[in-house]
């Protein structure tokens, strides 16, 4: 008589990016190490270019895929959820990006042994990312987006520098930029409520820029944003803000407002530079809403 042997589990996916961080790899070999020490079937698949990782993670959610793991940083771990769309396919995240300030948000563990226990612990967290649409497309973003100031260091930093100097290199970014960034008005729309800045971050989570506090109201798990409008003060407020943040003082930061809003629709009189979760993202006009659902995150407790 033919008996059906239990399927066995499907391996799990490891989407690694090459790219992200330091190029630090033995921190995701230990990471992996210990999984199989635990038995876990492994799948690794490098990207080999932007955009990969969304259409790796989209497959494996066709495939009915329950886990799916973003090895790298912020963009990484936005292009794997961009990817998994809101199905119940789960995200894991092995945090080996520059600034990984979505794995701080979600305190993350960072040693090797507890990143694979959260792995395969089977708690989760509920993460709600928000959708950025403009003129080069539509893309999830898990943490923050940023058009101003910031998103003008960050399509600016270079790869190497960051490579070498971790998120040093924006601070080095930063500097350069103040003197030659055109500081111009954000027109900014908020459920219809108009608004103007010089600088907005449009933040899913308390955290920008690392481990640093911006909006302390912040919901990571429910629809919405919280919306920080920096005053239209030129060098004199960028290099305030950039003072305050690693001090940990930007929310008091004087000129600065934050609202909530669900849907946030940025213009300028001229193309402005935008960042989603430290990577650049075009340029204005933008509308920001919620993704259509919420993804499950694996997290160590
Ligand atoms: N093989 C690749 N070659 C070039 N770019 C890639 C490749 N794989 C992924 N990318 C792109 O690299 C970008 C940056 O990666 P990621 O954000 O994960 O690292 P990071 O910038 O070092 O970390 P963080 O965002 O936490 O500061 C991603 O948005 C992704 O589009």
């Amino acid at each position: 008589m033919f008996r059906a042997h239990p399927a066995a589990p499907a391996p799990m996916l490891v989407i690694y990016n090459p790219t992200a961080g330091r190029r630090r790899a033995a921190r995701l070999w230990r990471v992996l190490d210990v999984l199989v020490g635990h038995g876990v079937a492994l799948e690794l698949v490098e990207t080999t270019h932007a955009g990969h990782a969304r259409a790796l993670a989209r497959d494996a959610a066709r495939r009915g895929a329950e886990l799916v793991v973003a090895a790298g940083g912020d963009g990484t771990v936005a292009e794997v959820t961009d990817g998994l769309g809101a199905g119940a396919t789960r995200l894991g995240i092995i945090p080996i990006g520059t600034a990984n300030v979505l794995a701080h948000e979600l305190r993350l563990p960072t040693d090797p042994g507890s990143v694979a226990a959260a792995l395969i612990g089977g708690r989760t967290r509920t993460l709600w990312p928000g959708r950025l649409s403009g003129p080069g497309g539509e893309r999830l973003f898990v943490q923050m987006l940023g058009v101003g100031f910031d998103a003008q260091v960050v399509h600016h930093v270079s790869g190497p520098v960051k490579r070498a100097l971790g998120r040093g290199a924006y601070v080095a970014q930063t500097l350069r930029e103040l003197p030659r960034y055109r500081f111009a008005a954000i027109h900014v729309r908020l459920d219809g409520r108009e608004r103007s800045a010089g600088s907005v971050i449009v933040s899913k989570g308390c955290l920008y820029g690392g481990p640093y506090r911006l909006a302390p109201d912040a919901v990571p798990d429910s629809p919405g944003f919280s919306v920080a409008l920096f005053a239209e003060g030129g060098i004199g407020q960028a290099l305030l803000a950039g003072m305050a943040l690693p001090l940990n003082l930007l929310p008091r930061l004087p000129g600065l407002r934050i609202e909530r809003a669900h849907r946030v629709e940025l213009m300028g009189d001229q193309d402005l530079p935008a960042q989603a979760d430290g990577d650049p993202a075009g340029t204005t006009p933008l509308r920001i809403d919620d993704a259509p659902g919420p993804v499950a995150v694996m997290v160590g407790r």
